[in-house]
């Protein structure tokens, strides 16, 4: 079967896009490794899947791949670089668009300066809808909003993480130095730790002043990536909640910027979360699955 794709990249997060609005596409999940394979297929960190929506008053929707062939829930660089790509493909012409993924609905806006922002909707800290299980762990609480939140041993980690999902699941813990932080041997770890029945995100940030902070995301099912919008959106929460940050925070990944703005404080818990950043096409191709 040929495959035409779009190769796009939000911040260094990339994508493989493919159009399945006229016709309906299902790839397993050996066709779904080789699109994301770097050798052997395309490469990327995740595959979009844009499809038609059924639901009135909602434009499109599209699923979400991991490049281990997993679905999941939600993407905020992935969110950008889809209404990127159907804004320059010509699909709407609207500067505003409402999409649904596997659980949410999301409402985009391209900007005048050509990034995106998207309302990536409320973060959720009920641990059942995480999921997270706790089960012997213990936690202290930090910050003063709404009691303060949760941050919890690891054991055998050596790390406490803050925990909620933005759709899809993430743990935070706050470092001294990201450069050195070891992402790469703590996040695998993190990323599979029996609290977490369907995996977590596991992000590390460093906090430069109260809207500044570097971070990066050793992403489930896909490994560390240049950036991770949900893994911003849900650091900054987390930094809100803890006391360690204020309302509008620029979040500096390896491979771009991310603005980050949560009304948490003044409007409450429910606030949605804003995440505005680059999305850009990269390349068009197609290959043989
Ligand atoms: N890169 C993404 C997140 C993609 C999904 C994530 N790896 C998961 O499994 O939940 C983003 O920009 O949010």
């Amino acid at each position: 079967m040929k495959v035409r794709f779009t190769k796009m990249q939000g911040a260094g997060n990339d994508f493989v896009v493919i159009d399945a609005t006229e016709q309906p596409l299902s790839l397993d999940a050996a066709q779904l490794r080789r699109l994301g394979d770097r050798r052997f297929g395309v490469g990327c960190d995740q595959i979009l899947v844009i499809e038609k929506s059924a639901t009135p008053g909602v434009d499109f929707r599209y699923r979400i791949f991991n490049n281990d062939g997993d679905e999941v829930e939600h993407c905020g660089n992935g969110a950008r670089c889809f209404v990127r790509y159907v804004a320059d493909k010509g699909l709407s012409d609207k500067r505003s668009i409402r999409v649904e993924t596997v659980n949410a609905l999301l409402e985009l806006r391209l900007r005048e300066d050509g990034r995106v922002t998207v309302d990536m909707g409320a973060p959720v800290f009920e641990l059942a809808r995480v999921p997270f299980e706790p089960v012997g762990l213990s936690a202290r609480r930090e910050g003063s909003l709404a009691g303060g939140f949760e941050l919890w041993g690891l054991p055998g980690l050596d790390c406490e993480v803050a925990v909620l999902s933005m759709g899809n699941p993430h743990a935070v813990q706050r470092v001294a130095d990201v450069d050195t932080a070891p992402v790469l041997s703590l996040g695998p770890r993190v990323e599979s730790h029996a609290a977490f029945p369907r995996r977590v995100n596991a992000g590390f940030m460093q906090i430069l002043d109260r809207s500044h902070v570097k971070l990066r995301v050793f992403e489930r099912g896909a490994g560390e990536t240049l950036a991770c919008g949900t893994g911003a959106c849900a650091a900054v929460v987390a930094g809100i909640r803890l006391g360690w940050l204020d309302e509008r925070v620029d979040v500096q990944a390896l491979g771009g910027l991310l603005t980050i703005e949560w009304a948490g404080l003044s409007q409450g818990l429910q606030a949605p979360v804003l995440m505005t950043g680059p999305a850009e096409r990269v390349f068009d191709g197609e290959i043989t699955l």
